[in-house]
């Protein structure tokens, strides 16, 4: 049975990566992607973006929606101070063991909690079986369409605080109109967007952060 792509990124990883050295996975994981076979991680180039952000916030608890092969989640966790935590959520159960075994190699396991399933079944969950009070940081680069109506869960389930801070991937492409729409909108976010480009080619993407006024 031959391999997914998403085997061959992680086999990759661990035959060229130093374990227990987060940069070197990011970095070989982008290597890979850009000279052999595109994926969906979000990138250098907005991954710096991200970067700046988590290091902005400096969050005691995190949350992604997307993990995909873990490349985004190895990427926030290095950044977290001691005690804090990242939950990332992931739908698809092939891509979550893609990701447990990248986010071990790279050795951020005791930082990263990956839950499996889908977002508007997580979300409410957070609280109760996952002791989250509320988020300091939200990554959004799960199902585009599910972008505005999981921010609005976010917001029913006591989530966000004055000050949270969601960052959207691919607000250009694929796209994601109606969350832009809804959060520039809202008087409850402050908005601010950053231009960039598609993971691994010359396309115009863009990240929207949004930060919660309460
Ligand atoms: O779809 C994208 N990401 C989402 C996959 C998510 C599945 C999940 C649903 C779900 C529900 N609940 C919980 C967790 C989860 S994870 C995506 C796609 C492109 C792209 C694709 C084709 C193309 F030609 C150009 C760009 C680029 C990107 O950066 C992306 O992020
Ligand atoms: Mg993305």
């Amino acid at each position: 049975m031959n391999q997914s792509k998403e085997q061959r990124i992680l086999n990759f990883v661990l035959q060229n990566a130093v374990r227990g050295d987060p940069c070197s996975v990011v970095d070989t994981i982008d290597k890979y992607c850009s000279q052999k076979e595109w994926a969906m991680n979000v990138g250098n180039e907005k991954g710096k973006i991200l970067d700046k952000t988590v290091e902005e916030v400096n969050p005691s608890v995190a949350l992604e929606l997307g993990t995909y092969c873990g490349y985004s989640a190895v990427r926030i966790s290095r950044l977290l101070k001691a005690g804090a935590c990242l939950l990332t959520v992931e739908f698809n159960p092939e891509f979550a063991a893609i990701a447990k075994q990248m986010i071990e190699f790279a050795g951020v396991q005791d930082k990263v909690k990956l839950l499996e399933g889908p977002s508007e079944e997580i979300i409410p969950q957070l609280k109760k079986k996952y002791e989250v009070d509320t988020l300091d940081f939200v990554f959004l680069d799960h199902w585009k369409d599910r972008y505005t109506p999981d921010t609005i869960l976010l917001q029913e389930c006591n989530l966000l605080r004055k000050g949270s801070v969601l960052l959207a991937d691919n607000v250009i492409f694929p796209g994601a109109p109606d969350f832009l729409n809804y959060v520039r909108k809202s008087p409850h976010f402050q908005c601010t967007n950053y231009p960039s480009h598609l993971e691994y080619m010359q396309v115009e993407d863009a990240m929207e952060k949004a930060v919660f006024l309460g």
